[in-house]
């Protein structure tokens, strides 16, 4: 019997109860029990790329640490993105991410990748975990993300280099990371779409997506960093990957602009993708594109996945209740529709559950 037939999917003709009951304990069902070719891994952005871009004043060190502290050990995220080791005049969001570092709450088994553009970032990063290792602190990661694009325009807009002066930088980086024992993650941002140059050739992606890999990523995330590109133009950039990587060395990072961000995801994954990065209450956005919206929701990929038998070992109650607060602490709506309808469920559960308690108190009476 497949794992999809023996999985019990919610149906939208369970009542409410029945619903979130299910949803919770699909929610809690771990990863070990999974198939290991059902088994997706879940990298939560929502600290780094959900929180750049966020424009009204900064967001408190102390919410981002609790972010982080909820997504692990509330949802059971087992790889946050935690920050970024920019230049705060790039992004000034991410200028607190040495006291994020040092603030941040660990759990064995979660991984905490954080961005790296050059030299210096790495360098900020290695000197600040020394010194909590002199102090007798853990260091807190041993993984880092470094990134560059597949158009020049955007290259130049988010780094102020061009691709092969980025890769130059980024090979300095890669090396001196791994002589230091920390992991290296990639991205290719603009994969499919380019705000300022439009269609990009998936061949260009690929090319840059596998010097990534030579200089010694263990996996490189595809960006479609405007949420513009459909299924079919995210599988062209995954074929001209495979070419040379295994499809469980790429992730899918799919925004959500164009409502295409989870049809991406899906059919990355139906393709042999094991790794989908997304952001809780759709956190994000992009600065050089206008109207971008934010990563695809962390709530609706995990939803959709399980229905179609996979397994991600993300608790998506958890995972709405944490969307819905960090939109709240944001001042924003809550971004992820699927979120939103699991509140929704588990909050008319509760009453009915509130109802059916007094009903039998009063026939007691
Ligand atoms: C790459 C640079 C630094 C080049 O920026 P630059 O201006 O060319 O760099 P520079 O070397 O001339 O330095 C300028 C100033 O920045 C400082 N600086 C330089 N480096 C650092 C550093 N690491 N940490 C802290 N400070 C730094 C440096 O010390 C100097 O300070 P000053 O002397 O003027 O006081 C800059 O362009 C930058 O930081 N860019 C990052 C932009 C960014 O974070 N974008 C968002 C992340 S990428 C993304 O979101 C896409 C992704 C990953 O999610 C996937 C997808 O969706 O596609």
């Amino acid at each position: 019997m497949s794992l999809l037939a023996r999985t019990r999917l919610p149906s939208p003709l369970l009542n409410a109860t029945a619903h979130a009951r299910l949803l919770g304990q699909q929610g809690r069902r771990g990863l070990a029990s999974a198939a290991p070719d059902r088994r997706v891994k879940i990298v939560d952005v929502s600290p780094r790329d959900g929180l750049q871009n966020e424009r009204g004043g900064m967001v408190a060190t102390a919410t981002k640490i609790e972010l982080i502290r909820r997504l692990q050990d509330e949802a059971g995220v087992r790889c946050i993105e935690a920050g970024a080791f920019v230049s705060p005049k790039w992004v000034p969001q991410m200028g607190d991410t040495p006291d994020v570092l040092a603030g941040m709450p660990t759990r064995a088994g979660v991984t905490y990748p954080f961005l790296v553009p050059n030299a210096k970032g790495l360098e900020t990063l290695l000197r600040l975990q020394g010194d909590m290792e002199a102090a007798g602190t853990a260091k807190k990661t041993d993984e880092i993300a470094i990134f560059t694009a597949a158009s020049e325009g955007f290259c130049r807009a988010n780094t102020n280099c061009s691709i092969d002066e980025s890769l130059d930088r980024l090979a300095g980086v890669a090396s001196k990371a791994a002589e230091a024992g920390l992991r290296v993650r990639g991205y290719v941002s603009v994969v499919a779409h380019c705000p300022y140059e439009g269609r990009v050739d998936p061949r260009r992606a690929a090319d840059v997506s596998r010097k990534l890999l030579e200089m010694g990523c263990y996996e490189v995330s595809l960006g479609d960093t405007v949420g513009a590109a459909s299924p079919s133009e995210m599988l062209a950039v995954l074929n001209e990957c495979t070419r040379f990587a295994r499809p469980e060395q790429l992730a899918a990072h799919c925004h959500d602009t164009m409502g295409s961000g989870l049809s991406n995801v899906l059919a990355m994954v139906k393709a042999g993708v094991r790794t989908v990065d997304s952001a809780v209450g759709g956190l994000g956005g992009c600065p050089y594109s206008p109207g971008a919206t934010g990563n695809i929701d962390t709530e609706s990929v995990v939803y959709a996945l399980q229905r179609e038998g996979y397994e991600t070992g993300v608790d998506l109650e958890a995972a709405a209740k944490i969307g819905q607060w960090i939109n709240e602490a944001l001042g924003k709506a809550n971004g992820s529709s699927a979120g939103r309808a699991i509140l929704a469920r588990l909050a008319m559960a509760q009453t009915k559950g509130k109802g059916e308690g007094n009903d039998q108190r009063e026939s007691r009476l």
